[in-house]
């Protein structure tokens, strides 16, 4: 029989939501609760006939509620299957009440980490009863229902009134049920092997152990990077509330694809590294443009101008509030994916004049609570994330190494240059002016080709442009290469053996060139 009928119910939960609705529904459908100690007590405030779980197991809640449904008839209740002639037997024998609904959520073990409780506080928040009961009736599905989450109660009342689950739902109820134990469980576990517990390399290192990363699923896409490939969009369970691209809220366009959230997220990481207001134009993970502005408008302007042609079919991604002057702007280019922070009144009119340009609403992501994680064969490379406050990355802490010292104009656009060139893929050169990126010479497997990629793209601006280079140059001739094209100052991390002669063949130019002493390759 896939029907079970709901005749019998547990329910222990700490997020008392949607608690009272629930009971009033079972109980006027004739359901017996069992609860244990606050749940029930709440259940007795507002009316509704409860069994206390001490009265099932004939023993009391103990140390400060430790132990309250580990028992035997707690558990031979969940576990029992009722098609089993055998299980039907030792219940009766044993005088246990089987259970045909577990309603459960747990302690909440993330939340009072996140709140930077003390450890104490941490470790009395790890839920072992309820995990326990969980696992037990999801084991048991095609016995028990069980519902982890406030927002499926509805579902249970249709259920209790309609004759039961059925058993293709008792089954998904399952798969939420281990989810939600399994997520829980890598918490504890990360927590334990980060904070709690480190070995001693995560003490040296910060690099614990054992490495969970959980996640549900919010988007099925069209397909991936190419129309042959899968894709999906899966949040991550620690994040499951945070910022970032993954939770952002769609206000128009078609459907995201796999190619216009990775574009996405790099134009955000490129944005959210100014302070100013910046815009980030990006296609296929590079940038086509960045630049910084008076205002939103005016960043997006400059930052289009970089290469108009390249910015067709671009994805957008500003760090202030979209404008209504920078949406007029936007909607005469055709535009993917258009990223902000929020969109003040009209602009969104405005841009839905186009069909199809996709625009999204995201928090700032933050990009330094997270590790980066990269899939290779066989297993997944974690780092941290490389962000703009890398000692070497405030021109105060720059060496001057050829060259007059840069007033402060040309200061200006070298940090400029400096901070944008870390959002190019690697061997990455660009240059800038006004700091507003002028051209830039991307994901080449040799500086001085990145180089001259960069000048090409520049044109008439290359002349007086200050240039960044994302790693040293290991021989002159890439940095001779931006000098003969009129490049007047570079930024660059220096640390090449041959620092000497690239020094220099900045001197011979007459060029301004600082040393860094930081890298940002970007892969
Ligand atoms: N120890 C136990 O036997 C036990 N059984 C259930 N719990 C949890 O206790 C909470 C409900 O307790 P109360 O009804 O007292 O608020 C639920 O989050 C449930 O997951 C337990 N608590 C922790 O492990």
């Amino acid at each position: 029989m896939s029907q079970q009928p709901i005749r019998r119910a547990l329910i222990s939960v700490y997020d008392k939501t949607g608690l009272e609705e629930l009971a009033y529904g079972l109980a006027e459908a004739g359901v017996e609760i069992v609860s244990t100690g606050s749940t029930a007590a709440r259940l007795t405030e507002v009316d509704v006939p409860v069994t206390a779980v001490e009265d099932v197991t004939g023993f009391p809640e103990v140390l400060g509620g430790r132990v309250k449904t580990l028992h035997p008839r707690v558990h031979a209740g969940l576990l029992a299957d009722r098609a089993d002639a055998g299980h039907r037997t030792t219940l009766e024998e044993l005088g246990i009440g089987g259970f045909d609904l577990l309603v459960s959520n747990l302690y909440p073990f993330q939340e009072t980490v996140a709140a930077g409780a003390s450890l104490g506080e941490c470790i009395e928040k790890i839920d072992i009863g309820g995990p326990a009961m969980i696992r037990a009736g999801a084991k048991n599905h095609s016995s028990v229902a069980v519902v982890v989450d406030p927002a499926g109660y509805d579902e249970v009342i249709e259920a209790v009134q309609s004759g039961g689950y059925e058993l293709e739902q008792r089954k998904r109820l399952a798969a939420q049920a281990f989810a939600h134990t399994a997520a829980y469980d890598a918490a504890v576990a990360t927590w334990f092997a980060t904070t709690y517990a480190p070995d001693e390399v995560a003490v040296e290192t910060g690099w614990p152990d054992f490495y969970a990363e959980t996640g549900h699923r919010t988007a099925t896409l069209r397909y991936g990077e190419n129309p042959h490939q899968r894709a999906a969009l899966y949040r991550g369970g620690g994040d499951a509330a945070g910022p970032g691209l993954a939770g952002a809220e769609q206000l128009h366009g078609k459907e995201m694809s796999y190619n216009n959230y990775v574009d996405a997220d790099s134009a955000l990481r490129a944005a959210f590294d100014f302070a100013e207001p910046c815009a980030a134009v990006i296609k296929h993970a590079n940038p086509c443009g960045i630049a910084v502005g008076a205002d939103i408008a005016e960043a997006h302007r400059k930052a289009h101008a970089c290469d108009p042609l390249s910015a067709f079919g671009g994805v957008i991604a500003t760090n202030r509030p979209v404008s209504v002057a920078l949406a007029e702007q936007v909607a005469e280019i055709f535009t993917e994916v258009l990223v902000a922070p929020e969109y003040e009144a009209g602009a969104v009119e405005i841009l839905t004049r186009k069909k199809n340009i996709r625009l999204l609403v995201v928090s700032p992501p933050d990009r330094a609570a997270r590790s980066e994680e990269r899939a290779i064969s066989g297993g997944t490379l974690l780092q941290s994330a490389d962000m703009v406050d890398a000692p070497g990355d405030v021109p105060s802490a720059w060496q001057l190494v050829a060259g007059p010292a840069a007033d402060e104009a040309l200061l200006a656009d070298l940090a400029f240059a400096w901070r944008a060139v870390r959002a190019v893929k690697s061997n990455a050169i660009l240059l800038a002016a006004d700091r507003a990126t002028v051209g830039v010479g991307m994901g080449q497997v040799n500086r001085v080709d990145a180089a001259q990629l960069a000048v090409t793209r520049a044109g008439d601006r290359v002349s007086g442009s200050v240039g960044a280079s994302d790693a040293f140059f290991p021989f002159p001739d890439g940095l001779e290469v931006l000098t003969r094209a009129g490049v007047r100052a570079v930024v660059q991390p220096g640390g090449s053996v041959r620092d000497e002669a690239v020094v220099a063949a900045a001197e011979e130019a007459g060029i301004t060139m600082y040393a860094t002493g930081t890298r940002h390759f970007y892969h």
